[in-house]
């Protein structure tokens, strides 16, 4: 997951290839909550590892199932079984409507106490129709903060009161479907004996969400019927059985990104045609598979089965550019919001109505889109329940935009698809951490199938002499950035360890079989660590000694000229920071911004000193200074990529400077050459 405080994507120009998606959310929510609610134990495979489930999941272990988690996607539950619950409980919510709602719901009828908070913005997301539903019943629920809202506690410490279930329960359908949901799910627990009727006041809206949670149940072992989706009955008798091993479909709003990204992003040479996700399918239980539908009636050609989608733009007039659509999306209220970035490559207004529920999501998404798609050079029109997006009408009048994304890992992700603007600007997405919501690794997987010219693909260069600092503030830059990392005397290093395990003399004579031997090199960087074969040659490459060899064997123009390609390999997306002697002379000659890192001779002398002290070395400042003079030398006074500043490298004297002070100069430098504002602190 990229943590940084923004991500910048470079202009992206095709895709091609395969993805395999996370859980669904909605399933994998409501999964954990029917597992808790069962006698027995459910193990539950391919569940969505995400912000939201991991505080259902902590809030289960606190009212008292056993939670084993594998590491990975599996989870054993042992639910409660008609048990009471562990209370008195504080339940942190995060901003997981899916388990705000539906816990709600079922701690109330399960007795005890409990206290259910969430982030501000949950303390924003109305749950006032649920709460009238479960008052209607007999149920205590009180407001801690504004009526209506989250955070509230339930007080039945005396236990559940006497239910009023003779009349149906009224339950509002038409502000956000997840207080039917959460009914549904709770109310089975009070239907051992008579059947409960709930009746849906107003428009059921996403109904589709209403049928996952009706074949869940299903499988649970409780068969709701409905009348037209406004009168839904429990059946006598209700009781929850595990089904003991269940699967969660992959997230079919998350594959929306994908289907989008098959629709608008041309093929490139090497790579499969179009985009082939897994885990979710046509035959999908999830609402949100509709938008196929509309993905095919903007252009893109899908086919499928169960549980696999392949998606490829369409042809130059016949799919490609995308068609404008209008429509009625109260069916993929979630999915929609791609339709919304799918509009900017459009021909015409794309007009998507009956979406007044974005008002109530992580963000208000009608204003968010709105606001977001201005600032890339789109007209856009919003209502009350509807937005209309017509794209920029020619290329100068696409922007470089950073993309502010509200909390909201949907206006995150739907975002990154601008990439793909016929301009070739890049886009920032800012706080792109937001994805942890639902796709923690959604940009991992947008680098694996996206494609980007090389030169588009950003380098920053940070080359000087030993021990000045290049890896320590190389290494910094790239993780404040999100970007690669290539420490390019590690291959030099590697390189005359290997020569001379294999008993080869680093010199002149030698030079054709090492080079030979650094064009295969059998090298991998693994977690920090460096293998060579088999054998992890973190600590040997890292000495005095073996520093001397590397700058010996890097002197031979036959090696250099071996380690090329594994040099440029490293320009992968979203970009690199590449730390050595060379980077911004030879290996990067183009690159964006190029430092030439430096610092006095006694001083650089003493820090290598501290390095290696720090880590259990012996060693005298003398020789250390005398070493990486000679080094220094060796290195300035060779006849190929000698080191030295390249002509338009900015120098930096960290001398006196901080790592810290070193890092940030860096950074800013290189925000001074991006389109976007510099960052200013996350709104709300
Ligand atoms: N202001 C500073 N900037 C960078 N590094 C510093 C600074 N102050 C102290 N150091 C320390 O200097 C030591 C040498 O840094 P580093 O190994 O990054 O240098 P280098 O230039 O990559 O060396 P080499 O050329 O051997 O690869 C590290 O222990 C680092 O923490
Ligand atoms: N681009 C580079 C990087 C390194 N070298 C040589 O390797 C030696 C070791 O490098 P470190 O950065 O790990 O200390 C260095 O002294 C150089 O001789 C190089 O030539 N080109």
């Amino acid at each position: 997951m990229f943590s940084t405080p923004h991500l910048d994507l470079p202009a992206l120009d095709a895709a091609g290839g395969e993805v395999h998606l996370p859980g669904s959310k909605s399933i994998s929510n409501r999964v954990l909550l029917l597992a808790a609610l069962s006698a027995g134990t459910t193990t539950v495979h391919d569940l969505l590892a995400s912000d939201d489930t991991r505080v259902m999941l902590d809030a289960l272990r606190q009212i008292g199932c056993t939670v084993d988690e594998d590491g990975g996607t599996t989870v054993r539950i042992t639910g409660l079984g008609g048990g009471a619950p562990r209370s008195p409980a504080q339940l942190f919510m995060g901003n997981a409507g899916t388990a705000m709602r539906p816990l709600t719901a079922a701690l109330s009828l399960l007795g005890g106490e409990f206290e259910l908070s969430g982030v501000p913005r949950m303390h924003e997301r109305p749950i006032g129709d649920l709460v009238d539903a479960l008052r209607q019943l007999g149920c205590q629920i009180d407001y801690l903060g504004n009526d209506g809202y989250p955070p509230l506690r339930i007080a039945h410490g005396q236990g559940v009161p006497p239910l009023a279930l003779a009349e149906p329960i009224r339950v509002r359908g038409d502000v956000s479907s997840q207080f039917l949901t959460a009914l549904l799910m709770a109310l089975p627990l009070a239907a051992r004996t008579q059947a409960i009727e709930i009746e849906v006041v107003g428009e059921l809206i996403s109904k589709p969400y209403i049928a996952i949670t009706l074949q869940l149940l299903s499988r649970f072992g409780i068969t709701v019927t409905h009348q037209d989706w406004q009168r839904f009955t429990i059946p006598a008798g209700s009781q929850y059985r595990s089904p003991g091993e269940i699967h969660v479909e992959a997230d079919a709003s998350s594959a929306s990104y994908f289907i989008a990204l098959g629709a608008i992003a041309a093929g490139h040479a090497g790579v499969p045609e179009g985009i082939r996700i897994h885990g979710v399918g046509l035959d999908s239980i999830q609402g949100d598979i509709r938008f196929v539908e509309a993905a095919r009636a903007m252009g893109a050609q899908v086919t499928g089965g169960a549980n696999w989608l392949h998606i490829r733009r369409g042809e130059p007039g016949q799919g490609w550019p995308l068609k404008a659509i209008a429509l009625d999306c109260n069916h993929i209220p979630d999915a929609a919001m791609t339709l919304a970035v799918m509009a900017l490559y459009a021909e015409g207004t794309t007009t998507l109505t009956n979406i007044a529920s974005w008002r109530v999501k992580e963000t208000d998404r009608i204003a968010a889109m709105a606001t977001e798609l201005r600032k890339l050079g789109a007209t856009v029109e919003e209502g009350a329940d509807f937005i209309r997006v017509t794209p920029p009408a020619q290329l100068a009048d696409w922007k470089a935009a950073s993309i502010h994304t509200y909390d909201d890992h949907r206006v995150a992700m739907c975002f990154s698809l601008a990439a793909f603007n016929p301009a070739g600007l890049p886009v920032r997405i800012e706080d792109p951490k937001c994805v942890a919501k639902t796709f923690p690794d959604y940009f991992e997987a947008l680098f694996s199938v996206a494609h980007a010219a090389t030169e588009r693909i950003p380098v920053i260069c940070i080359d000087g002499p030993t021990a000045s600092g290049k890896g320590t503030v190389a290494a910094a830059v790239a993780q404040r950035l999100g970007y690669r990392f290539l420490d390019s005397g590690a291959m030099y290093r590697i390189t005359a360890l290997a020569a001379l395990r294999a008993g080869l003399a680093i010199d002149a004579t030698h030079e054709s079989r090492i080079a030979d031997m650094a064009k295969t090199l059998p090298v991998h960087f693994e977690g920090g660590r460096v293998l060579l074969g088999q054998d992890d040659v973190t600590e040997a490459i890292r000495t005095e000694e073996a520093g001397m060899n590397a700058s010996r064997v890097s002197a031979l123009p036959a090696v250099r000229e071996a380690l090329v390609d594994l040099q440029h390999s490293f320009r992968r997306l979203p970009g690199l920071v590449a730390d050595g002697r060379d980077m911004g002379t030879v290996i990067f000659p183009g690159a964006p911004l190029k430092v030439y890192l430096t610092a006095s001779a006694a001083c650089r002398a003493e820090r290598r000193y501290k390095q290696l002290i720090s880590k259990g070395f012996s060693a005298n400042i003398a020789d250390l200074r005398a070493d990486l003079e000679a080094r220094d030398a060796r290195d300035s006074s060779r006849s190929v990529a000698p080191l030295k500043p390249a002509q338009d490298a900015l120098v930096l004297d960290n001398s006196d400077l901080t790592i810290d002070e070193a890092v940030e100069k860096v950074l800013a430098w290189w925000q001074e050459r991006q389109p976007f504002a510099a960052p200013v602190a996350a709104q709300g």
